[in-house]
């Protein structure tokens, strides 16, 4: 591969710990690289509005929209987000360059007086505003009270010192970006709380119309992880899927094979929760998007609703 040519570059980035702790890890990458990177820091709609279930007030792409703003106008080249609060689709315009190595995708219970959830008393108050989380966490333990949790990490972790929960979830991977890895009691099996779609994977979105820039981003791209988390947001796509839809999605590849395990939960909350997993050789994205489409179509199946309109 001939080397790309050094660029200057400009990350638009949300002011939270995590996020410019993500944007500065890719920054440092590209330095390596001999590119010039600055951060552009931005306040979000989704970054605002923490007195609300972000379910409820239009999801995902309230965390993506001022940063592509961003890019439309120049100001910033390119955007690094936690894939698992990027949207499906992408609006018109703008691509993912490349997906990054995964950290732990897995939840984490977080409490200061209990090890793990079975150690919960009856009754007990679980800090959540995850749709996904709240489903598989009454699975597991019908008997607790789920309250809203919001706020970025810091924010939930003192609510948790406050005392107004027993106990909180949290992805794994952010906190131990954070190295706050010190704040988790115990990791989830992800045979009992699967993870969300690309949780725990970094994406890099750019312009669409930005070639030159697809090449200087292709080194940091973890092939694997890119397969992986193609197969889960698939199955998101294929099902609608929101923030307002419990659903959740983990793949593993292992020499060559990927298994994929999805769930869905009722939004209302009276249907039972929908298994399925699947196995498949996965070599390329569109392998990958296949085994997706599959596991959604099982779903359904078994008697998950997919949200409508379904494209693809
Ligand atoms: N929805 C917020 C969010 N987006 C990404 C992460 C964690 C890092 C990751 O999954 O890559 C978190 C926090 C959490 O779910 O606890």
């Amino acid at each position: 591969m001939s080397p790309t040519q050094p660029l200057p570059l400009v990350i638009a980035t949300r002011e939270s710990r995590l996020a410019l702790w993500q944007a500065e890890h890719v920054q440092a990458l590209l330095r390596a690289r001999g590119h010039s990177v600055s951060l552009l820091g931005m306040t979000t709609q989704g970054d605002q509005i923490l007195d609300r279930s972000l379910s409820k007030v239009g999801g995902k792409g309230l965390f993506v929209k001022e940063l592509e703003v961003a890019l439309e106008e120049g100001r910033a080249h390119i955007a690094v987000h936690s894939l698992k609060d990027v949207p499906m689709e992408l609006p018109e315009g703008f691509a993912l360059a490349c997906v990054m190595e995964r950290e732990d995708p897995r939840d984490a219970f977080v409490s200061p007086r209990y090890a793990s959830l079975n150690a919960l008393p009856q009754g007990a108050v679980v800090g959540t505003s995850s749709l996904r989380r709240q489903v598989l966490l009454q699975a597991l333990r019908p008997d607790l009270k789920i309250e809203p949790l919001r706020g970025n990490l810091d924010t939930r972790l003192r609510k948790l010192d406050e005392g107004q929960y027993d106990a909180i979830v949290l992805a794994a991977a952010g906190l131990k970006r954070l190295g706050l890895q010190d704040r988790i009691r115990t990791e989830f099996a992800t045979t009992d709380m699967l993870p969300a779609a690309g949780q725990g994977a970094l994406g890099i979105e750019i312009r669409s119309d930005r070639q030159d820039l697809m090449a200087a981003l292709a080194p940091l791209a973890h092939q694997e992880t890119w397969l992986t988390v193609t197969a889960e947001r698939a199955v998101s796509r294929a099902m609608g899927g929101s923030c307002s839809m419990p659903l959740a999605a983990h793949g593993r590849l292992v020499q060559g094979t990927l298994h994929l395990d999805a769930a869905w939960g009722d939004p209302d909350g009276s249907a039972p929760l929908v298994h399925a997993s699947a196995s498949a050789p996965v070599a390329t994205l569109a392998d990958a998007d296949a085994l997706g489409i599959a596991i959604a179509a099982r779903l359904r199946a078994g008697g998950a609703r997919a949200a409508h309109p379904v494209t693809s």
